[in-house]
């Protein structure tokens, strides 16, 4: 039950952003829970509002929680202007993470909740990876291991791809990449949410799932071929389904969670049930990571000490959900040796 006690990591993401009004509301909404997070980030961005303790280990964070925001400081290099993100202060940002992540691996964080970055604004400053999910899997030495899942208590899905076009998640969609996240799907309900027989549902690609061939060959091809050796190996998966209804309030309770075969497929069900509730969760790590849903809302974002209309509710449910699934992992690590 080690992780129970870890403190959770929590990075800055993009400082113009609603990351570092989030974190200080959920600091003042958690303060008196067992959720315990540090803040990974410029201590500059909270304003005089918030009592915050700047930390040098995530060991001291529990001690002072209630009383302050534990922060581990990392300095932005240029002058943040709420709204107006900056590629000069991209160091910052992808130092915060990297922290973060070596708490997690080292066991000193329990997991790690990662604020929005904005992709195009990190791209700029040449950093190579689309997204959060892409670089912590080349920080944990785990790169094309990655699966993205968003999961909100109505509904969990896993994505066969992640940052690239539609076109070319249809051209790389293949048995073996369906057969891959399945495995990893499965494995992340048992282990880390406590479903002991998990059933999984295989998204169709086209219309009616093809119709039998009339609209895409790809359920016969591909998608089809893969359920039935997933099948062969004992995982509980039935598909391909056709993707119209899959979401649909009759259908989701027969399934644990869908296996979608491009990011839109399963984002939209998520965001359209639970955009509040939604997190985003990456699979195929040595470590928990979860993320709210949403991005950097660089629309409202506000200044240090502001106040503004951001919604905390999503980053709440991934705090909130890294901690329990620590706490799960930990137990059917226990149980599992
Ligand atoms: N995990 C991550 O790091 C993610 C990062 N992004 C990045 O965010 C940037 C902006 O992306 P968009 O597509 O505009 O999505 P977005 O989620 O940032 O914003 C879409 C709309 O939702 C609103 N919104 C978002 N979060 C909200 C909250 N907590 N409370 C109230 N309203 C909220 C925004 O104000 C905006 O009108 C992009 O650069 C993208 O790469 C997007 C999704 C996830
Ligand atoms: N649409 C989800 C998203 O963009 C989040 O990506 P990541 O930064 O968590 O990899």
């Amino acid at each position: 039950m080690q992780n129970r006690l870890m403190p959770l990591a929590l990075t800055m993401g993009d400082p113009a952003g609603i990351g570092p009004e989030l974190a200080r509301r959920a600091w003042r909404a958690l303060q008196d829970s067992d959720r315990v997070f540090f803040w990974i980030g410029d201590p500059a961005l909270l304003g005089e509002d918030i009592p915050y303790r700047i930390i040098q280990h995530p060991a001291e964070a529990a001690a002072c929680f209630s009383e302050a925001m534990p922060v581990q400081r990392v300095t932005c290099p240029e002058p943040v202007r709420a709204g107006q993100p900056s590629s000069g202060n991209a160091s910052a940002v992808i130092e915060s993470i990297e922290q973060a992540v070596q708490h997690a691996l080292s066991g000193a964080a329990g997991a790690v909740v990662t604020n929005p970055i904005a992709k195009h604004v990190l791209a700029a400053a040449g950093f190579p990876h689309p997204g959060h999910t892409e670089f912590l899997a080349a920080l944990c030495g785990t790169s094309g291991q990655e699966v993205m899942m968003l999961a909100c208590p109505e509904l969990k899905v896993t994505l066969t791809s992640i940052h690239v076009s539609l076109k070319q998640a249809v051209e790389t969609l293949s048995a073996e990449r369906i057969m891959m996240v399945s495995r990893l799907t499965a494995s992340a309900l048992r282990r880390d949410f406590g479903i002991s027989e998990p059933r999984l549902a295989i998204a169709g690609l086209n219309p009616h799932a093809g119709e039998n061939g009339m609209m895409g060959d790809e359920e016969i091809r591909i998608i089809r071929p893969a359920v039935l050796a997933l099948q062969e190996e004992g995982i509980n998966a039935l598909g391909p389904m056709p993707p119209d209804t899959l979401f649909s309030a009759a259908a989701r309770p027969r399934y644990d969670a869908a296996i979608c075969l491009y990011h839109d497929q399963g984002l939209i069900p998520v965001k359209t049930l639970d955009m509040a509730g939604g997190v985003n969760i990456t699979l195929g790590l040595p470590i928990i990571r979860t993320s709210p849903d949403h991005g950097t809302a660089f629309d409202i974002a506000v200044g240090p000490g502001e106040t503004g209309e951001a919604d905390i509710s999503s980053l709440l449910s991934a705090l909130g959900m890294a901690h329990d699934m620590a706490c799960q992992r930990s137990a059917s690590d226990a149980v599992n040796g």
